[in-house]
């Protein structure tokens, strides 16, 4: 078995009005990782292209070992994705879906169903029709986590979901990975969700990469400092500061790779350094589309 889930190198895609830009990055296997980006980033197309759905017009997407597009039947059969615009058979039953299901893939885990089915309070004899929104989108994960996949990519798969369905869902994902042959790619636009539950995050903004690493790497580089300088005293630019804020003689300065000499630099150049704070995933996300929007001249 391959030990990265999905490889994704300088991928390309064209629309007339969007550019996915020589994407490249790795989901190892046995991980989560979320894809967080501003709507139209790309995140969907990812998606589509590593399920097969679409297909990219450069560069190279490899799913479980499989490069795509030659080998996307045998990584199909591993992998299962969840969109919200997915539509079941509305006249049937939910069971009869189950047993669609069962009849075509063979990991199909007949107990995890039941219990997928009791614990998110679904219910087989119920015809999808009838379905709410959030419970339209638990049948579909459930449909998928009950083939018991190799790789999960979900597209969104909270949104419209309730906080304690939304927990419950989550709390599936984690266990999935408890099983380390098994990967999840995520899409959210829930950034305390993606900082919960995945281990690797990749940022998207305009069809661009705009960073992708461990989640605690994320953690680890980005600070907010508070400084204290006298107004008529200038900053020069400082090694990993990405943006600065002045108002009065208040300095917020946010730093993308935040070393201790910093604090001694600004002390030298007579600035008090008030607080050093770590920042939310939220946070590291926007100041690092900014910084990469101001980088590309946007
Ligand atoms: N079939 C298509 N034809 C033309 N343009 C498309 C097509 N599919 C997607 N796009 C465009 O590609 C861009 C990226 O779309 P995508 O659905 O991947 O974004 P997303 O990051 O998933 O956004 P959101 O968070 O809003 O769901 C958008 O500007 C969209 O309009």
């Amino acid at each position: 078995m391959s030990s990265t889930a999905v490889v994704f190198h300088n991928v390309e895609k064209r629309y007339p009005f969007f550019h996915l830009d020589r994407l490249s990055f790795r989901l190892e296997t046995g991980q989560i990782m979320g894809l967080v980006g501003p709507n139209g980033a790309g995140k969907s197309t990812c998606m589509k292209l590593l399920t097969g759905l679409i297909e990219a017009d450069a560069g190279e997407v490899e799913v479980l070992g499989h490069r795509l597009p030659a080998g996307q039947v045998e990584a199909k059969w591993q992998i299962g994705h969840v969109s919200e615009d997915m539509r079941l058979f509305s006249g049937a039953t939910l069971g009869w879906h189950l047993d669609f299901v069962a009849a075509i893939y063979p990991g199909w885990d007949a107990i995890y169903a039941q219990h997928l089915l009791r614990h998110f309070g679904l219910r087989g004899e119920q015809r999808v029709k009838t379905l709410s929104r959030g419970e339209h989108m638990k049948a579909l994960l459930l449909l998928a986590l009950a083939r018991r996949p190799a790789l999960l990519v979900l597209d969104e798969p909270t949104a419209g979901l309730d906080p304690v369905a939304r927990q419950e869902v989550i709390g599936e994902l984690m266990e999935v990975v408890q099983d380390d042959r098994r990967s999840i790619l995520f899409s959210s636009h829930n950034t305390l969700e993606i900082e919960q539950i995945c281990d690797q995050v990749t940022f998207l903004d305009r069809g661009r990469l705009v960073d992708s690493r461990d989640k605690e790497a994320f953690i680890e580089r980005w600070r907010r400092l508070s400084v204290s300088l006298d107004e008529t005293r200038a900053l020069p630019d400082l090694p990993g500061v990405v943006e600065t804020q002045r108002s009065g003689r208040l300095v917020q300065l946010t730093c993308r790779d935040f070393q201790p000499e910093l604090t001694a630099r600004l002390q030298a150049l007579g600035a008090e350094v008030l607080e050093i704070q770590r920042m939310s995933l939220e946070e590291i996300f926007v100041a690092n589309v900014m910084a990469k929007r101001r980088e590309m001249g946007e």
